[in-house]
Parts: C-alpha cells; structure tokens; sequence
C-alpha cells in the first residue's frame, strides 16, 4: 500500500526554536525573517473575522435543521471555515488535551527529543523543515503524530510523559473521526447530494494526523511568522486552538483577518481535497499564524486525509455547463502538496484542468 513520498530535507536546524527563544535576545535568526513580503506586518491589527458558529447537533442525522444546514453550506462556499460547537466532546475534555499539549513542550528538550522526528520524515518532534535553499522559517515547533488507523500509529513518537498524554490523544482520536463523519455527510446534505457521497472518497482508511503546534515568544512579531500563508492539503482540518492567545490569521478576499477564540469550539476548515470534492464549492482558505512577543502559543491541528490509494474528484452532481469541472482526478494529493509547496506554489494548482 502506498504510504505519502516524504519530502526531501535539505538540511536539519540544529536548534528548536524554543531552544532559541530561550536565549531571550532581541533579535532572530536571519532565517526567520521575512523580507520583500508587502501583505502587511503580521502582528497589525487586521479587523476580527466574524466565523460562522455551525451547531453541529443540529446537523446530525437524526435532528437535522435545514437552516443548519444552509449555514454551512454559505460558510464553506464563502470562507471555508466554521466554529463547531455542540460537538460532543466536553469542554473539560478539550482542556485536557491542551493541558497535555502545554505539558509535552514545557518539558526539559532532552526528554521531548525522545521523540524526535527523523532527518527528512514528518512524524515525531521538531521544527520546521528546510525543504527549499532561501526559505524562510516559520516560529514553531511541532509533535507530528499518526492518529489513525490504530495500526499505522508509531508509538515511539508518542510521549511517554506526560503520563496522560497517549490515552487522552486515543480519546481524542475517536471523538473527532466522530465529529469528522457528521461533518463530511452534513457537507453533501447541504449541496442536496446523496449524504455518503464525500464520506465514500474520504473512505474508510482515512487518515488522522495530528500537529501539536508550539509559537514561542518572539521578539519581532513584526517580521516573522509562526506558520506561513498555506492552504491545508487535508480534506477537513480540526483546530483546536489555544484557550487565550490568538494568532490565526485568514486571507479573504485579498484582506488578512483574525480568528477569534471561542474556548469550546472546533474551528474546523475546508482543505484541499474538499475543494477537490466539491468541485471548487467549497473554499480551502489561504492562513497563516502570526508570532507574539508576549505570551506563547500552543494549538493541535488535527489533518483528515483520505488514504492516498483513494482517487478524488469533483462530484459528477456538481458539474454542469455553467460551472465546467475544475479539478481532474487525483491520488496521493498530499505528496503532490509537497512537491508544489516545495516550489513555493500552492499545491492546488496541479489539480486544475
Ligand atoms: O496553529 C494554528 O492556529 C494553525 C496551524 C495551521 O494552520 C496548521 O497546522 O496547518
Ligand atoms: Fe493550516
């Protein structure tokens, strides 16, 4: 079976960047300094975009509102994002897991570095990978793991400490593959299609991967960024963000703005392979995350792939003469994201016809 082509690593960084903003000096590495990027400062104040709140519960089968429903489909078609609330998962449960999240990157660098990831491999520990001569860094270091399927987890990845840690991701893990099928069948309801239809692209091999990002405090969050401007290659991605510090940023209509928190919601977004799905419907938003230099940033990005063996495309339903089918057909699209983000181009442009 076919796994992801890894990227190719050019060269590994010697420090985390917790490493360096523990050195508490006023400067960052050049690396990490954006230069010639005329789309604004990233720490300005940008207006707060107004997220639609979609109550998940409503959407479920058996209790579906059309009004629901219809919420969705506009937040999708026009942002591409939702706050979920009404999940199901308990807002002491969500505390939990970014109690854990803040609890693995506060511990010693020796003991996170049990769990390191390797030289040109995605899953473990570390920071951003320099996958191109003259790219510039993004402030952060992540946990990449596998969630699901359970047989394609690498436990040596997974942290031992803390203790709670591993219990409560496989908690998590089964929770969101729930909130991620309510999702993707209330997503072909609102385009009046038949409610399995993205469920069967997504299939039943899907993949979860989870991104525990840490922002460290920065000294220029006038100059460097804790994530680039990309759109995720996933189908769907659920965000849990950090329960204070903001930092997400959205591109809408060629204007950057904040998402704002709510402590008990998901904010879910469309990816890629969604946009794929529906044939352009539903928009996979351009974002990217600004740095702080007072307070620190913990979020668990949590990616819903489908098997790279899985063919995607646009549904046959959602192509007619007045809107021609955009995306061919593809496979594996999460190598192909690679292959293009290392070009610096957005990856969804190789499956435009
Ligand atoms: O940490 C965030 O707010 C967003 C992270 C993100 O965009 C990602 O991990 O793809
Ligand atoms: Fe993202």
């Amino acid at each position: 079976m076919a796994e992801p082509l890894p990227p190719i690593e050019l060269q590994p960084q010697a420090k985390t960047v917790q490493e360096l903003a523990a050195i508490d000096c006023k400067e960052v590495p050049e690396r990490y300094i954006r230069k010639g990027d005329n789309s604004g400062a990233p720490h300005a104040s940008f207006p707060v975009f107004d997220v639609p709140t979609i109550d998940l519960d409503l959407l479920s089968s058996s209790s579906t509102s059309g009004e629901e429903l219809e919420k969705l489909r506009s937040a999708l078609s026009s942002c591409g994002c939702i706050q979920a609330i009404n999940h199901g998962i308990t807002s002491e449960f969500l505390d939990k897991v970014r109690e854990v999240a803040q609890q693995f990157f506060a511990l010693p660098t020796e003991e996170k570095k049990k769990c390191s990831r390797e030289i040109g491999r995605i899953e473990g520990y570390g920071n951003d990978m320099i996958l191109w001569e003259h790219q510039i860094l993004d402030w952060t270091d992540r946990l990449y793991l596998t969630l699901s399927p359970e047989d394609k987890r690498t436990l040596k990845f997974w942290p031992e400490n803390p203790e709670p840690l591993r219990g409560i991701l496989h908690e998590y893990t089964i929770k969101l593959q729930v909130v991620a099928e309510v999702l993707l069948k209330a997503m072909a309801r609102s385009l009046n299609l038949e409610e399995n239809l993205f469920l069967h692209q997504y299939g039943d091999q899907a993949i979860m991967q989870a991104r525990f990002n840490l922002y460290p405090i920065c000294p220029r969050p006038d100059l460097v960024l804790g994530v680039k401007p990309h759109a995720d290659g996933s189908a769907i991605t659920i965000l849990l963000q950090d329960k204070e510090v903001e930092g997400l940023q959205i591109l809408k209509d060629d204007q950057w703005f904040k998402v704002p928190i709510i402590p008990h919601a998901l904010l879910i977004n469309v990816g890629d392979q969604v946009e794929i799905m529906t044939n352009g419907i539903f928009k996979s938003p351009v974002h990217r995350v600004s740095t702080n230099s007072e307070r620190e940033r913990t979020t668990l990005a949590v990616f819903c792939i489908p098997h790279p063996d899985q063919e995607i495309q646009p549904a046959e339903e959602l192509i007619n003469e007045t809107r021609p089918k955009l995306y061919k057909k593809v496979k594996d699209y999460v190598s192909l994201y690679f292959q293009y983000y290392q070009q610096g181009r957005r990856p969804i442009e190789a499956a435009l016809i």
